[in-house]
């Protein structure tokens, strides 16, 4: 099984080295190929997504990425600033099925910023359409205005549209993934302004139709953006854009504690995945060695589970997270009075140690106080 691995910019070489070790001590036939991507790539190859990256991403099994991006590149042409990486593999790939999942684990209910009442316990999924949306829609750029408000003015422009199949191939992965858990889902749209999302309501009703055991809500963006922080449990698989997808999934990141808890899975029609945080590259603590790379453990663990057929490794994984946890290992972002703050690498050595069942953090024995 080949693992195309792809660390990218800032925390994201960090993040990724702790999920490798990680990987190495499963003991499973697992062939690790690195590659750069995002501004890495840019230096070495002027062009965040050199052929020979793209080509062991489409030859490889699954994807493990990091992170791209930095503010240093902010000023370069568009289509040589690192993100495109990330844009053109999910393109590539066609990986337009993004799983999101918010789980605030137990040991981790006090690190939420919402009331502990509210978090406890939850576990909701958030599926984002990923290669359509205002996103990629064309056309786009710069101008000047012919009409409007002030004809002649220099202007910007980009463009949203899905397609029925685009619409129709999300919802059902929404409602097959809600009769694995749940049964409910809600599709989160802007219908009431945007026709876009009238057509996106319109055919996820249409959809629905093959899967009357699954309850189906509607939601406008700005009331979900709502209702996510007012009662989150109430959610069970959310469904919606690229956009909105982006933007829900980083605000659901704080009801479990951290962005850094957030695993992601980008799936296309062949299972073959792009397994990622959901975060971005954290210049502000890169290099630090403080970032929370459970996300990417756990992103890891999807990749397991989704596209290399071994879910029992992916389930040890989840539990060793569990039981470092429970250990009182926090890294800042996740550290609250009482529990042992700790760095990436530990936050990985510890990881790796309770898979070889050396009881990790059961041996912890000073706490420290910042
Ligand atoms: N898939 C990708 O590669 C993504 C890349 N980006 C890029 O990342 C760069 C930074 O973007 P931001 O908006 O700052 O988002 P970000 O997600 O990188 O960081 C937002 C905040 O969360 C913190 N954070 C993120 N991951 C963390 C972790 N594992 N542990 C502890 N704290 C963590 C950061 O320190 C920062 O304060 C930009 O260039 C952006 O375009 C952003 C999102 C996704
Ligand atoms: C950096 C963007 C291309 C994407 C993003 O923010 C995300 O996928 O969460
Ligand atoms: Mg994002």
């Amino acid at each position: 099984m080949k693992i195309a691995v792809l660390p990218g910019d800032g925390i994201g070489t960090e993040i990724v080295a702790e999920a490798v070790k990680v990987l190495q001590v499963l003991d499973l036939p697992l062939e690790m190929e690195q590659a750069p991507v995002g501004g890495a790539a840019y230096e070495l190859h002027g062009h965040p997504l050199p052929e020979g990256t793209l080509n062991l991403a489409k030859s490889a099994d699954a994807i493990l990425f990091g992170a791209v991006g930095d503010w240093k590149y902010d000023k370069l042409d568009r289509p040589l600033r690192p993100e495109q990486a990330i844009l053109g593999l999910r393109k590539h790939l066609g990986l337009f099925a993004n799983f999101r999942p918010a789980i605030c684990y137990e040991q981790l209910v006090g690190a939420s910023s919402l009331k502990p009442e509210l978090v406890a316990g939850l576990d909701i999924l958030i599926i984002r359409e990923l290669t359509g949306d205002i996103y990629f829609g064309q056309p786009r750029g710069r101008r000047t205005a012919v009409d409007g408000l002030f004809p002649g003015a220099d202007e910007a422009f980009d463009t949203m549209r899905y397609s029925r199949p685009e619409i129709e191939r999300i919802a059902h992965v929404a409602f097959q993934a809600a009769r694995q858990r749940g049964r409910k889902v809600t599709s989160v749209d802007k219908a009431n302004v945007l026709e876009t999302f009238q057509f996106w309501k319109d055919v996820v009703i249409e959809v629905h139709a093959q899967y009357p055991d699954v309850e189906l809500q509607h939601m406008y963006v700005d009331n979900a953006a709502m209702q996510l922080v007012k009662s989150p449990k109430s959610f069970d698989v959310v469904v919606t854009g690229n956009m909105f997808g982006d933007i829900l999934s980083d605000e659901a990141s704080m009801l479990t504690g951290s962005i850094g808890m957030l695993p992601s899975a980008s799936l296309n029609d062949r299972k073959q995945g792009l397994y990622e945080p959901s975060h971005g590259s954290a210049p502000d603590i890169a290099g630090k060695g403080i970032a929370n790379p459970l996300a990417t453990i756990l992103s890891a663990a999807m990749m397991l589970r989704f596209s290399l057929q071994a879910p029992e490794a992916a389930d040890r994984i989840e539990s060793a997270v569990k039981s470092v946890l429970a250990a009182g290992y926090r890294t800042p972002d996740i550290w609250s009075e009482g529990t042992q703050k700790v760095g990436t690498r530990e936050m990985g050595d510890a990881v790796v140690a309770a898979l070889m069942g050396n009881g990790a953090g059961k041996t912890i024995t000073t706490i420290t106080k910042s």
